[in-house]
């Protein structure tokens, strides 16, 4: 599928126009309801294959990781088109059973790509990725996301010394 083709799929399938309250507060006429686009088969398997296409442009990556709920179609993708394994991230631990906010296996010095959806501040996938560096001392190689709302997110990833890449930007998916 080209690239014109898989944009028109997925502003066709997931591009909201309303009025909206995002995760960071701010309110927006558009919306991508990734869910949306994230369940039809077609788009999930040509935007896995991108993104796995980036992923692979990284070396050594033992793990892709993605957040609740969204994050987690994503990096199921990507495991399986590259044979590498994954890793699911809660929003918050359980508080029964395991007791972890991370799913899958998660070893000191692993090296990570961080899949996110739609980053608009970066809040959710900086929060994610912290976490992974700062407290369980891996490495995060990069955080890739599909779309790129051009809101905050690549100051914020990169100042706070992630590399950041997307699939697209808000003016590629005709957002303004
Ligand atoms: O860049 P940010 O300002 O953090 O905003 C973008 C984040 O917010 C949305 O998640 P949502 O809260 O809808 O979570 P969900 O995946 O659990 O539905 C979106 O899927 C990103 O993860
Ligand atoms: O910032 C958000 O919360 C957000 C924006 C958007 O376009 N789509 C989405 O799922 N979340």
């Amino acid at each position: 599928m080209n690239t014109e083709e898989l944009i028109t799929r997925i502003r066709e399938a997931a591009l909201l126009e309303g009025e909206f309250t995002l995760r960071s507060g701010k309110t927006s006429r558009y919306y991508l309801d990734k869910y949306l686009f994230e369940t039809d088969p077609v788009i999930l398997r040509e935007v896995g294959r991108r993104l796995a296409e980036r992923v692979r442009g990284f070396e050594d990556v033992t793990r892709v990781a993605g957040a609740e709920l969204g994050g987690i179609p994503l990096v199921v993708s990507v495991s399986l088109e590259l044979g590498i394994p994954s890793l699911l991230i809660r929003n918050q631990k359980k508080d029964y059973g395991t007791a972890k906010q991370f799913e899958g296996r998660l070893e000191a010095g692993d090296r990570i790509v961080l899949l996110e959806d739609v980053a608009t501040t970066g809040g959710q996938a900086l929060e994610a990725a912290r976490l992974l560096r700062d407290e369980c001392d891996a490495e995060v190689l990069a955080v890739i996301a599909i779309l790129d709302r051009e809101e905050g997110a690549r100051e914020n990833l990169e100042g706070a010394g992630f590399v950041f890449d997307a699939l697209f930007e808000r003016a590629d998916m005709r957002m303004d």
